[in-house]
């Protein structure tokens, strides 16, 4: 099996239509960075676009003490975020393979529904055997996950094996069922732009139905410089093949403006049509709360 595609989808360095010859791909990122940091909504903070925020976040727990009740409560908040406001409702909940089951019974006792969503397949690191990945997503999926994060091998990405990364992310995503898969490409751990964008495709081309920045657990985690990169290969994927692959930042996004700041590069490099659930979320354990506070 052959990661076919890399080859049809050129390098980053070939991402920018060159305006001429100052323009180069590191030049094309600050920009685009700088004018999403500048939009006109982060600068106001206009409220309809904060509220459309909860709808985006995968409200996550992902701690070591992570118990039934801290995760039934969690679901409560994903379910009714604002009080006086109950069509608002957070995208996913995200959480430990262990705690899927009392999300799923949760849920059931409420007679509610929501996307669950766990980190499965050798969370964080991906220092684990295949094998072992795959039963991971596999009892997740049993368990009634709906969406599974799972992290590529940085150690071959970083290596240039990027056959290696694709076949065990394919697996991954056959594991899924019908179960959504998130691949986190851990960036903040990848070397460079060019191992950041070729992870992109590696997961893309494996499947994905979404590629996501961190796992929260890097030194650095999400960053819209990281988030141009992967939207410029999103981007080029959905000009060539005309499907459209989701976009997950997360780790450290904690106020509205840096969540925000994600929302306009999309709308910058993407446009609007990825701005709604099935396309777009964020991984976030605090913005919740500081969006309540704004809305
Ligand atoms: O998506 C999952 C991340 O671990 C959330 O990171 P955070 O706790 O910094 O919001």
């Amino acid at each position: 099996m052959t990661v076919t595609g890399f080859e049809f989808f050129g390098k980053y360095t070939e991402t920018t239509p060159t305006k001429g010859k100052e323009e180069t791909v590191e030049k094309a990122k600050k920009d685009a960075v700088e004018l999403a940091k500048n939009s006109f909504f982060v600068n106001r903070v206009i409220k309809d676009e904060v509220k459309k925020l909860i709808s985006y976040i995968d409200l996550t727990t992902l701690a070591g003490d992570d118990t039934r009740s801290r995760v039934e409560k969690l679901v409560d908040k994903a379910l009714a975020p604002v009080s006086n406001d109950k069509s608002l409702h957070c995208g996913a909940v995200c959480v430990y393979p262990a705690r899927v089951k009392d999300v799923v019974n949760h849920l059931k006792t409420l007679g509610k529904k929501i996307n669950v969503a766990s980190v499965a397949g050798g969370f964080p690191s991906g220092q684990y055997h295949q094998k072992s990945k795959l039963l991971e997503i596999q009892l997740c999926v049993e368990d009634g996950a709906t969406e599974i994060d799972t992290v590529i091998s940085r150690g071959e990405a970083i290596d240039g094996n990027w056959q290696a990364v694709y076949d065990e992310l394919k697996q991954q995503k056959d594991a899924c069922k019908d179960a959504h898969l998130k691949v986190i490409l851990a960036t903040g751990e990848l070397q460079n732009d060019e191992n950041i964008y070729k992870a992109s495709w590696a997961a893309i081309l494996a499947g994905a139905d979404f590629i996501k920045t961190s796992t929260g657990k890097e030194t650095v985690n999400a960053t819209l410089e990281v988030a141009y990169i992967m939207l410029k290969a999103i981007d080029k994927y959905y000009k060539e093949s005309g499907r459209r692959i989701g976009f997950k930042p997360a780790g450290g996004i904690k106020t509205v403006e840096e969540a925000l700041g994600f929302v306009a590069l999309i709308k910058i490099i993407l446009g609007d049509e990825w701005l709604t659930p099935d396309l777009f979320r964020i991984g976030a354990s605090s913005l919740l709360d500081n969006v309540i506070k704004a809305i």
